[in-house]
């Protein structure tokens, strides 16, 4: 039974997909015994036996981190990559005083607005090398209501013989190390000899990365929205297959994106999302876009959620942006996940998808730290010629080719059919089809605040 489990046994049951939602306090059993991980479970001796560990990210609990780790590992070298400047870094420097085995990576964030945005661990044991890319920070409150994404890499085998490259079809190891080399930080050079001496031909996913910079010629589609749009041309769906195939974008946060949907959102970062194989010129002027739908929680989602009002303190909307862009609010759709049992388990995953109108098919799904935003997916500028990112984000593609599908693969957020299907069945974070907003109910924005309605707790809303 599932109890007597090891997370690895976890981990081994919901494969080929390997992408995993954390596990969320108070919710049934059985949403949390199939398909779901906590960061003990990550780091169980269960997944191998730790010889030194890397975490990329945006906010930090070591106190927390290092009791998330078996006993027998809490003294391994540890490093962190941050982004944080000036006060927040001497904080961090601090906080790492008391614990000798913690060292610090600044990550360069040259661009103002930018963030480190990246959720990943890089986890080398006595067996060899695993990666796993995320939506969670490393504090307790995002590991214990939440709705959070994670994939998790199979153990790569160190490489026998040094002739070996170790790549997969996908690229993977090549564009890791592409996104590791934009840090151009000293203290990440052991680790990327760590990812050169490891087989990682059985990575069966593509990089989605960006970094901060005013990317041009032959960089302009290594990263972002236009990295996405590469791939999909060149191995993406027939267009005669997705013509009518929604796509779906689910976030947290969201930034300025312009006077209307032509500014950004439709003509560039959707036109990119939709494209095809082959059809790359076809995307250009004129080909029209298929429908978009944008999952992002309501005041109600938030207001109702097992965190109550609090749940929206990761969701920083802010009512200055939105009120700039209510053009934007008509593709909105709640967070719904009955079929995972997180429908009051507040979204800080951030997904995107293309499905068949009866939600039972997927051309492919990307799992990334990045929001629906300019800084984190880019910006054409100079005439189209030049890409500006201003944070690092770092997502996976799940392409329908890599697991054997021809042209697109199943999916369900209904756990039940997910273990049981007779063909892989990729486990979705949310229900499809989408729901609307109720009439009467708004998105969630951080900094109004409500009293009109009282949260789980019985509580209002009075912004900090
Ligand atoms: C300005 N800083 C952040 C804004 C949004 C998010 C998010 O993920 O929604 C995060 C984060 O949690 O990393 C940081």
């Amino acid at each position: 039974s599932s109890q007597l489990r090891s997370p690895a046994d976890f981990v081994e049951t919901f494969q080929p997909f390997s992408f995993f939602l954390t596990k969320v306090k108070d919710i049934k059993t059985q949403y949390n015994s199939i398909g779901a991980l906590s960061l003990k479970d990550i780091l169980s001796e269960s997944m191998g036996k730790l010889k030194a560990s890397c975490h990329f990210n945006f906010m930090f609990d070591m106190d927390w981190l290092v009791k998330q780790y078996p006993d027998s590992a809490r003294q391994l070298p540890m490093l962190l990559v941050h982004g944080d400047q000036g006060r927040a870094e001497l904080n961090m420097k601090a906080d790492a005083q008391n614990f000798p085995h913690i060292s610090l990576c600044r990550a360069p964030l040259d661009i103002p607005y930018g963030t480190h945005h990246t959720k990943m661990m890089f986890l080398l044991y006595t067996t060899g090398l695993r990666i796993v890319i995320h939506t969670a920070n490393l504090i307790p409150n995002d590991w214990h209501q939440k709705t959070q994404g994670i994939w998790v890499s199979p153990i790569f085998p160190p490489l026998t013989n040094s002739s070996e490259k170790g790549e997969s079809p996908t690229g993977f190891k090549t564009d890791l190390l592409q996104y590791l080399a934009a840090y151009r930080a000293a203290k990440l050079a052991p680790w990327e000899r760590h990812i050169q001496a490891h087989n990682m031909t059985a990575a069966n996913v593509h990089i989605i990365g960006s970094v901060p910079g005013r990317h041009t010629l032959s960089n302009k589609h290594s990263w972002g929205h236009l990295k996405l749009k590469k791939i999909l041309s060149e191995r993406g769906p027939e267009p005669t297959l997705v013509k009518n195939w929604p796509l779906v974008g689910q976030f947290s946060s969201i930034g300025s994106l312009g006077p209307d949907k032509d500014a950004w959102l439709t003509s560039e970062w959707a036109r990119s999302l939709s494209s095809c194989k082959g059809s790359s010129m076809m995307q250009g002027i004129g080909a029209s876009l298929p429908k978009l739908d944008l999952i992002f929680p309501s005041k109600d989602n938030i207001r109702l959620s097992l965190e109550g009002y609090n749940g929206g303190g990761c969701v920083p909307y802010s009512i200055k942006t939105a009120s700039k862009q209510p053009w934007l609010t008509p593709f909105f759709s709640q967070w719904k996940s009955e079929g995972r049992g997180r429908s009051k388990a507040v979204p800080h995953i951030k997904t995107y998808t293309r499905h068949s109108p009866d939600g039972t098919q997927a051309a492919w799904f990307i799992v990334t730290s990045a929001n629906l935003s300019k800084a984190a997916w880019g910006a054409l500028e100079k005439k189209g010629s030049q890409l500006m990112i201003r944070s690092y984000e770092l997502g996976v593609l799940v392409l329908p080719q890599s697991f054997g599908y021809k042209t697109s693969f199943p999916v369900s957020s209904r756990v039940e059919d997910i273990v049981e299907a007779e063909k892989a069945t990729f486990p979705l974070p949310y229900d499809l089809p989408t729901t609307t907003y109720i009439r009467g109910d708004r998105p969630w924005f951080i900094d109004v605040p409500c009293v009109d309605l009282p949260d789980t707790f019985g509580l209002n809303w009075c912004p900090p």
